[in-house]
């Protein structure tokens, strides 16, 4: 069978299941639980599970509540990641943070102390993630919100994406542990910005509304190295495309990404909202949300549905 026949003969094999496998994993969200830290996430639905897988022509595999809106939450770190990386490059980049998984929560200032040189183990975490926000060019938070979104629509080919001022004052007014995360930087000279100029474009890009559709869009770019299949087109070069990739692999699932790596075998990055991006590399881009989440801060249905599909299409890198 030729290679089209084969791509051919996946897609109707997807589209058909699709809603039975989504209807399987859809119990697991009942294992889970929102996320309450962020108040205005705390009224997000238990049940919701939706999902979007789109091809390098765009079609679209879609399933559940995929129009269910959200926030990018930790999602959006892996483009303000590039963004940096495109703005600085790599010296600066990994100057301000290290290439490694820490095993400890996304949230975690242990070894910010612990481990030196004080800097954070990687840019996934959220005092790696603070670091970066610092590092997008722009003279003012505002100037700098304002490049992030323009990168975020460019690559998801939307010019609606906007941030939900609901969610961003909700985080801000309740972000005591990230407030400590950046002060901590601060005192370890990582952040050159005013502590909370930093903050609010790091809660600004977390804001980010988007639905199931908007993620498979920005991961089918992720799955082609930073070329956009649909209107033919770089928007980032390779490299830094490997750099986030490999990021999501090790790190992009928090410290269940070894068990994400084990069952699904492919580069994702999950938010507090319960989004999920992952993608199959060179072919689909895929978006997947589910609110109930695990313990590690994964959605637990997401995690599930994905684990399926990977193992039937056997999608797995290994
Ligand atoms: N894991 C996440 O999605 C965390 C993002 C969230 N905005 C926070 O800083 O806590």
């Amino acid at each position: 069978m030729s290679i089209e026949n084969q791509h051919a003969e996946t897609w109707k094999h997807l589209n058909k299941h699709l809603p039975e496998w989504l209807e399987e994993s859809k119990k697991y969200t009942e294992d889970g639980n929102v996320a309450a830290y962020i108040p205005e996430l705390a009224s997000a639905p238990k049940d919701v599970l939706g999902i979007c897988i789109m091809d390098a022509a765009g079609n679209t595999a879609k399933s559940g509540d995929h129009e269910y809106r959200f926030t990018l939450q930790s999602i959006s770190k892996v483009f303000t990641l590039i963004l940096a990386l495109i703005d600085r490059g790599e010296e600066v980049v990994f100057s301000k943070v290290g290439m490694e998984p820490t095993g400890d929560d996304f949230n975690s200032m242990l070894k910010l102390e612990l481990v030196e040189p004080g800097i954070p183990f990687n840019p996934l975490i959220n005092a790696g993630a603070i670091a970066i926000s610092s590092l997008i060019a722009g003279s003012s938070p505002d100037e700098q919100t304002n490049r992030i979104l323009h990168f975020f629509r460019e690559v998801a080919d939307n010019g609606t994406l906007d941030i939900n001022q609901d969610v961003h004052k909700s985080e801000s007014d309740t972000a005591h542990r990230n407030r400590s995360l950046a002060y901590f930087l601060k005192d370890n000279g990582v952040l050159h910005h005013d502590v909370e100029d930093v903050l609010e474009v790091y809660f600004s890009h977390c804001s980010v509304e988007v639905g199931c559709a908007d993620l498979a869009r920005m991961a089918l770019v992720l799955a082609h190295n930073g070329f956009d299949p649909i209107r033919n087109q770089r928007l980032i070069p390779r490299r830094f495309v490997q750099i986030a990739k490999t990021f999501m692999f090790t790190c992009g699932m928090y410290n269940a990404s070894g068990e994400f790596a084990m069952n699904v075998g492919l580069p994702a990055k999950s938010g507090v909202s319960g989004g999920i991006l992952t993608m199959v590399p060179g072919r689909y881009g895929i978006g997947v949300v589910g609110p109930a989440l695990n313990n590690k801060g994964n959605s637990t249905a997401g995690v599930h549905l994905l684990g399926k599909l990977s193992q039937e299409f056997d999608w797995s890198l290994f």
